[in-house]
């Protein structure tokens, strides 16, 4: 770790003699104020002569002016020193990129670079901290002592022992207090970093009903990173006690030995010029150490062993979500949970093997119906016999005082119904779509399917398509089979099945790479509709999951669904959608009404008055 910082400094020792010479120029007042002080008053004010006095403090203005110019020059002396130390982690970032690249034999991967240089940047500037603050304390040591022995060297002997016992404290206490800032460094970053992978993958976690094992797992970071701060700030009392004992007890010091300092031929002004060494300039000085070691040290420390040993877990720049990935059910929604992972194929298949076989990707989807075996549970969830969907007494409201969007609903869909789902827009179909799918919870009443409550189901007993289908980055292949494994003949068959077999030709086959800003919404929503047919889900919802799709091959893709078996509920985009369902249930706010076509038509004004709006002969249907 250490020798990017010793080349750094080896490089061009002129640099360091500049960097010495300019230093002097800024501790100019740190060598001058006590001897300014002490001679303004002793020989100008108390002795009657201002002149002197204001001469003595015009001396201490221009060492000021000569500090500042000194501060500039070394700034600037910093940087030469740091910008090729920043240079030479960089080449180091770079090549071995380009080693990791040829060796893994793909393309350098842009955000670890990106990442790399966040931590050279991040290097670079506690390297800067760091030579400031040691050099800054070290030449101010220098200066004081040299303007105390001049002013009264006795001085010294109550000044430098508690100096350096604060100073001694705080090495000892150094590796202590740099091990715990760095642990609570790694468990912020680690809170961070998990916090913005559970936020990115909120979608995710709600239709995996993963919240309480993800907010487990993130809450096992906070209290790592809280547990991380308690133990930093216990070695933190020992950086005050330093600071309390090089820095202030001087000062108590001075003050009790004043009557020693004064039988030693020392004026008043002395004692004060004593004092502004002591809290102008020394107490100042190691404080800055202490803080500045304390924590840009520690970064320094942290960011090179990232930079020159990134296989060494130091912990993680933008850590996925521990374990939550990998472990995470089957996703409800039919999208893939926050990874492209093998989970999926994983969870979606053990849902209907009967017995511990292990998955196969050959092994035939089993046709849903209601000879299917009880389902296997995914890990923590229920086995349904059968999904048969029975709600009773539901409400649901977005909100404790919110106004319920679904009240006393009473529902029964038993296995293999094709019911379509019509009401006006903003009525509640999607919120009863994701009671069904257990994604939300009923705020009273029951939602069951095969007598399991819905939040509890297996996940891979159900699929619920939204409006917005979910791509992820990776080949066509992984998309389709990432609720289950599938034969190349299943994946044929049901993309003929569901009309995804043309653009599957057209994006060059299985092996495609797909991403979801590469395709269009319709297109997206072809790959997650085969993708839900190729799953062993026996209850498909799809809430408006043709939606971009042409009425063609929305009426294609919903007689795919309809024939291939299980419970279809289609919460319907378009009236024709009701026209190819068994049962329609029309929701109008206040209550619901379930039939079939004709019968709705007669019955229901709402339905009629949909339908209504509606004109087959033109292609223009009124959207729900
Ligand atoms: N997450 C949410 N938070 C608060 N209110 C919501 C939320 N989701 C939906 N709502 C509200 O609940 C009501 C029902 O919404 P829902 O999406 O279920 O209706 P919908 O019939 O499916 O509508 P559309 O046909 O336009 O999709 C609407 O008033 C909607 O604004």
């Amino acid at each position: 770790m250490n020798r990017p910082v010793r080349r750094a400094l080896r490089r061009d020792p002129r640099l360091l003699v500049r960097l010495a010479a300019w230093s002097v120029a800024e501790t100019a007042p740190a060598l001058v104020v006590g001897l300014a002080v002490a001679r303004a008053i002793d020989d100008g004010f108390a002795a009657g002569r201002p002149g002197t006095g204001f001469a003595w403090l015009a001396v201490l203005a221009a060492a000021w002016l000569v500090g500042a110019a000194g501060a500039r020059q070394v700034v600037l002396a910093v940087a030469a020193i740091v910008e090729p130390f920043r240079e030479d982690l960089l080449g180091h970032v770079v090549e071995s990129a380009l080693d990791r690249a040829s060796a893994a034999g793909h393309g350098p991967g842009a955000a670890a670079v990106a990442r790399s240089n966040l931590q050279v940047e991040l290097a670079r500037d506690a390297f800067a901290s760091v030579i400031t603050v040691v050099r800054s304390f070290a030449f101010t040591v220098v200066s004081v002592v040299l303007g105390l022995g001049a002013l009264v060297p006795e001085v010294l002997v109550l000044v430098l022992p508690p100096f350096a016992a604060g100073v001694g404290l705080f090495l000892l206490s150094l590796p202590a207090m740099a091990r715990r800032q760095r642990e609570f460094l790694l468990a912020d970053e680690r809170t961070a970093g998990s916090l913005a992978a559970a936020v990115g993958a909120l979608r995710d976690i709600t239709a995996c009903a993963a919240e309480d094992r993800v907010a487990a797992s993130v809450g096992a970071r906070v209290a790592g990173q809280a547990a991380a701060g308690r133990s930093l700030a216990r070695v933190t009392a020992l950086r005050t006690l330093s600071l309390a004992v090089g820095g202030r007890l001087p000062v108590l010091l001075i003050l009790a030995g004043t009557p020693w300092l004064l039988s030693r031929g020392a004026g008043a002004g002395v004692v004060l010029g004593a004092l502004a060494y002591v809290t102008q300039s020394l107490a100042p000085a190691l404080g800055n150490l202490v803080q500045g070691l304390g924590i840009s040290g520690v970064r320094l420390r942290v960011s090179l062993d990232r930079i020159l040993r990134p296989d060494v877990p130091t912990g993680p720049a933008s850590p996925a979500l521990p374990a939550a990935s990998p472990a995470l059910p089957a996703a409800a929604s039919g999208r893939p949970a926050l990874s492209t992972g093998p989970l999926v194929s994983a969870s979606g298949s053990q849902a209907l093997s009967a017995g511990p076989q292990p998955p196969s990707p050959e092994r035939p989807v089993p046709s849903p119906g209601p000879a299917a075996p009880p389902y296997g549970p995914a890990a923590g969830r229920v086995a349904a016999r059968n999904v048969h969907a029975e709600l009773r007494e539901v409400a649901f409201a977005y909100g404790p005082h919110a106004e319920p969007v679904i009240s006393g609903l009473d529902l029964s869909i038993p296995e293999g119904d094709h019911l379509a789902v019509v009401g006006p827009s903003g009525i509640g179909k999607s919120t009863l779509g994701a009671l069904l799918a257990g994604v939300l919870r009923p705020g009273a009443g029951r939602v069951e399917v095969g007598g399991v409550p819905a939040d509890l189901l297996d996940p891979a007993c159900r699929v619920l398509i939204p409006q917005e289908a979910y791509v992820f980055r990776g080949t066509l292949w992984d998309n389709l089979t990432y609720l289950a494994p599938a034969s190349r003949e299943e994946v044929d068959a049901a993309a003929r099945e569901v009309g995804l077999t043309a653009l599957a030709e057209r994006l060059g086959g299985y092996d495609a790479e797909v991403s979801s800003g590469a395709l269009s919404p319709a297109e997206r929503q072809l790959v997650a509709l085969t993708r839900a047919h190729l799953s062993p889900a026996c209850l498909v919802i799809l809430d408006e999951a043709t939606c971009h799709l042409d009425p063609a091959a929305e009426a294609r893709a919903e007689e795919a669904f309809a024939r291939r078996g299980g419970t279809l509920v289609v919460i319907a985009h378009r009236l024709t959608s009701a026209t190819r369902a068994r049962r329609i249930l029309v929701m109008d706010g206040t209550s619901v009404r379930l039939g079939g076509h004709a019968e709705l038509l007669a019955a229901s004004p709402l339905y009629a008055d949909l339908v209504g709006h509606w004109n087959p002969a033109t292609p223009q249907e009124p959207v729900l």
